[in-house]
């Protein structure tokens, strides 16, 4: 599905990735986990082309991004859905408006594209909050639109970059079951970088551990499954205080 052929990328006279090469079958759930600067964002870049390698090639459902023309590149990133850590959600925009942008860029028909806006906010839940503005959702909200502008143009692939970090681990659980709910109903395979040993044992099929810009090692994983935080002020107070009281 995604094959990533000696690909590297410096930054100066830095090698921020260095001749990597990986293979992500298709409907993985693939984890990219590493210390601080080991280069996971800037290899789940170079997966849709956000950062272009200065050698080596990546394919993406068969097709070799790096020959593309930009026109050739447009219409192939329509397959390629991404999220980030922040949302980057318009905040001048209603939740619906939000999902819409994407379909508008991608030139979908006009006349489907509130029915599409619709469906895809109903697949993340939020079918009711069409009408809010980012600032009224959460954090769990938000990226749950992110999630669903990505959905829109119907992509075989997900891009993720540290999907959940800005998120409580309630609401963590929450977007992890939307992106696992979205592979196994829907197919799309998804690559996911995270600092977060819970968030990659919890979801993840396979994945690579990544070092200084290198391959440190590759293998599959069986998911532990997604583990719900308990959250009641009870729990807080005996794991703060040793205290255990009626939850
Ligand atoms: N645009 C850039 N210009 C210069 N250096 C960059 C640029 N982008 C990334 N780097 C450097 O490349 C290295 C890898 O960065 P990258 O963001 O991919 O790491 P990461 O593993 O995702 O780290 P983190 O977990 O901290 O986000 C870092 O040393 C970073 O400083």
């Amino acid at each position: 599905m995604i094959d990533v052929q000696h690909i590297t990328k410096r930054y100066g006279a830095f090698i921020a990735i260095d001749d990597v090469t990986l293979t992500i079958p298709k409907g993985a759930i693939y984890g990219i986990i590493g210390a601080s600067g080991a280069g996971k964002s800037t290899l789940l870049r170079m997966m849709n082309l956000l950062e272009k390698p200065d050698s080596g090639r990546v394919n993406v459902g068969g097709q070799n991004l790096t020959a593309l023309s930009s026109k050739g590149l447009r219409e192939a990133r329509k397959s390629i859905g991404m999220i980030f850590q922040h949302f980057h959600l318009v905040a001048n925009k209603t939740v619906r408006d939000n999902v819409r942008v994407a379909l508008e860029l991608a030139r979908y028909p006009k006349r489907d594209q509130l029915a599409r806006v619709q469906e895809c906010l109903q697949f993340v839940g939020l079918q009711e909050m069409a009408d809010k503005y980012p600032a009224e959702l959460s954090g769990g909200q938000k990226q749950r639109v992110a999630i669903a502008r990505a959905l829109a143009t119907n992509p075989s692939v997900l891009l993720c970059d540290e999907p959940t970090s800005s998120l409580d681990p309630q609401t963590t659980a929450e977007v992890l079951a939307v992106l696992k709910d979205i592979n196994e109903r829907l197919g799309i395979t998804i690559v996911i970088v995270s600092h977060e040993m819970d968030v990659i044992k919890s979801i993840c099929t396979a994945l690579t551990v990544l070092e200084n810009g290198h391959i440190y090692e590759s293998f599959t994983h069986e998911p532990h499954g997604i583990k719900t935080p308990k959250s009641s002020s009870a729990y807080f107070v005996e794991q703060l205080k040793g205290v255990t009281r009626d939850a």
